[in-house]
């Protein structure tokens, strides 16, 4: 009877619910996940193609996301537990992001898919964990640029493709973006999508044209390294054309985005941190109407 009763209560017990870290990381997969799903993106990896790219697919960058899971869930740990801004949890998410990038090129077999993307959400992620009873995008993007601020003595000195443009072009790249509070996202890519959604334009079309819109500004190192200037320009002026044009749910639109594709791939330019930004902004959009409300969790 005894027994009956254990297997009973197990079976009758209410689930735990998820953590807030736990959610927080839910929210940061599901944006890279629809960030990839979106189509059609131009010249990067969607349903459709690889776009520019020959060593990513759409599995591999569903994969990436899911493996950053862990990455993103122990950083907003930190976050709570350390409770402040400060350099010990700058040095703690430094770490951790470290940790998510090697878990990333595990998964992927050293393809680089998400390097910005973990930089860009592991912010946003820590910054959101810190004080659940703001996760409006004003505040998250400041508290993420805060930490951003905040030397790591431990970065390695590895040369990447961001300081080598920085070089050339005096690009303001990744860094630059998130020590501003990241103005691309909540100045550009989130008014848009809150204006092409009230358009009526629909939710893929809207997160298209907040795409497009961060492209109209983006310094986009990924760009810079493959394309130099030119595709920069291409890829500036084309997303403005698009918008210009009506945004991605319009007939000429939609032309004026195929062009877009179309010469951008031909310059092998992929606008692989402009793509991290967008997942940023769906992340930031999603926080307060997903988790707003505290008492949810525990
Ligand atoms: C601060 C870091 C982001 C390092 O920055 P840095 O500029 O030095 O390094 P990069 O390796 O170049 O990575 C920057 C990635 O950020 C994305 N990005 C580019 N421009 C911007 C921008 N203006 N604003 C925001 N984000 C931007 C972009 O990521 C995407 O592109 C990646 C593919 O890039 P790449 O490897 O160059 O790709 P390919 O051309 O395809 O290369 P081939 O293989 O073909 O040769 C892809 O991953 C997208 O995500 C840039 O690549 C930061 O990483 C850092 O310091 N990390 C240390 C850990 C840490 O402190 N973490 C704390 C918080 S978690
Ligand atoms: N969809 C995508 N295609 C190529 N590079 C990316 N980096 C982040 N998202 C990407």
């Amino acid at each position: 009877m005894r027994a009956f009763n254990v297997a009973f209560d197990t079976f009758d017990a209410a689930p735990n619910p998820a953590s807030l870290a736990e959610r927080l990381a839910d929210l940061a997969v599901d944006a890279l996940i629809d960030e990839a799903d979106l189509s059609p993106k131009p010249a990067l990896v969607d349903r459709r193609s690889s776009g520019a790219h020959t060593d990513l697919h759409l599995g591999l960058m569903h994969a990436s996301a899911l493996s950053l899971w862990p990455a993103f869930k122990q950083m907003a740990d930190a976050a709570m537990a350390i409770g402040e801004i400060n350099p010990l949890l700058r040095l703690t998410i430094g770490r951790l992001g470290r940790e998510g990038e090697a878990a990333m090129m595990r998964t992927t077999n050293g393809v680089n898919t998400h390097r910005g993307a973990i930089w860009a959400l592991g912010l946003l992620v820590t910054a959101a964990a810190l004080d659940r009873r703001d996760l409006f995008p004003e505040g998250v993007s400041r508290r993420a640029g805060q930490l951003a601020l905040i030397e790591d003595r431990h970065q390695p000195s590895n040369h990447s493709h961001g300081q080598a443009v920085a070089q050339k072009y005096g690009a303001k790249g990744a860094r630059e973006q998130a020590q501003a509070g990241f103005p691309a996202v909540t100045q550009t890519g989130l008014p848009q999508l809150i204006r092409s959604r009230a358009a009526g334009h629909g939710e893929q079309n809207a997160r298209l044209d907040a795409l497009l819109a961060i492209m109209t500004t983006l310094s986009d190192t990924c760009v810079l390294y493959r394309a130099g200037e030119e595709g920069l320009h291409a890829m500036q002026h084309g997303a403005q054309r698009v918008l210009d044009a009506g945004g991605s749910a319009t007939l000429s639109g939609r032309r004026a985005l195929n062009q877009l594709d179309q010469q951008l791939l031909s310059l092998n330019a992929s606008p692989g941190g402009a793509a991290d930004l967008l997942a940023a902004c769906l992340f930031i959009d999603r926080l307060e109407p997903a988790l707003g409300d505290e008492t949810r969790y525990i």
